[in-house]
């Protein structure tokens, strides 16, 4: 996919990061095998409950249905051709990589350390332009003492259908979120971010979500959603 994509790996390199006076690397993190880390793979802080529902979708996974979006600290690397994801919309492909600022991080994948923010990962579904959210949201993430931020969870819905409104429509913006909060989460606990496309209507497209406890008995959070798409350029 993406061989008319501009973004390319020698886009990708390493830049100085002068205005955090940081090592040139810093602005995305690198595995070993020189690739930037991806983010949506198990690391040590995720509980047994979040590596039961991960591996649950990995199995959905093996015959095509849903599919595991890699996740780095920048939308960068999912827009070039070395990294294989499902976001092949014509539109995304005319971003140009050397114009995007790598000297920034996604909201989500600000924190350093493992476990104390978002750990999250994402599933597709591209047939039924369905997004789905593994999450557990960390300490430092807290509200009222002992759950989630009200602001943490609209980030998560936010960017779980915002991921499926790119799939289906390209470069997108949120112009409406409108969030029922239910029950609040715990920290440290582990819910499923469901959200789906309902319908388009030209350049908007309409989402709803709902944020479940692991066990399916607690309905956390339920939204809908309105994304308008910005054609790049
Ligand atoms: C891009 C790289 C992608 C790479 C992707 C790869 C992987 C992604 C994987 C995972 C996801 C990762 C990250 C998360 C992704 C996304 C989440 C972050 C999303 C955000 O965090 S984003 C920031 C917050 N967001 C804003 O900062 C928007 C500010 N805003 C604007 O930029 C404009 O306001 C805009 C663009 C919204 C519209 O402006 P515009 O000029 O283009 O269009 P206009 O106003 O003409 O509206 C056209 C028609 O929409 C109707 N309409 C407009 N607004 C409405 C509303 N609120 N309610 C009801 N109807 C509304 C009008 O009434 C008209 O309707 P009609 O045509 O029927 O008359």
């Amino acid at each position: 996919w993406g061989t008319s994509c501009s973004v390319t790996a020698a886009s990708l390199a390493p830049t100085p990061c002068l205005a955090h006076g940081a090592q040139p690397w810093a602005w995305l993190q690198f595995s070993q095998s020189g690739q930037p880390k991806d983010y949506a793979l198990p690391n040590a802080s995720w509980s047994q409950g979040m590596l039961n529902l991960y591996n649950e979708f990995v199995e959905k996974s093996k015959d095509g249905t849903w599919k595991r979006i890699p996740s780095y600290r920048l939308m960068l690397p999912l827009l070039t051709p070395e990294h294989p994801c499902p976001f092949t919309h014509p539109d995304l492909m005319k971003l140009e990589g050397e114009k995007m600022s790598k000297d920034t991080r996604l909201f989500l994948r600000s924190l350093d350390e493992e476990g104390l923010g978002f750990e999250y990962v994402m599933f597709l579904n591209p047939s039924e332009k369905r997004m789905v959210t593994v999450y557990q949201p960390g300490p430092y993430l807290e509200g009222h003492p002992g759950f989630a931020h009200g602001g943490s969870t609209a980030a998560i819905i936010d960017s779980t259908i915002g991921g499926c409104a790119i799939f289906v429509a390209g470069r997108v913006m949120t112009a409406n979120l409108s969030i029922d909060f239910k029950n609040p989460i715990p920290l440290g606990s582990v819910v499923l971010v469901d959200g789906k496309v309902n319908r388009m209507e030209g350049r908007k497209v309409f989402l709803s979500c709902q944020v479940w406890s692991a066990d399916g008995q607690t309905l956390h959070a339920e939204a809908t959603a309105l994304f308008i798409h910005k054609p790049v350029g």
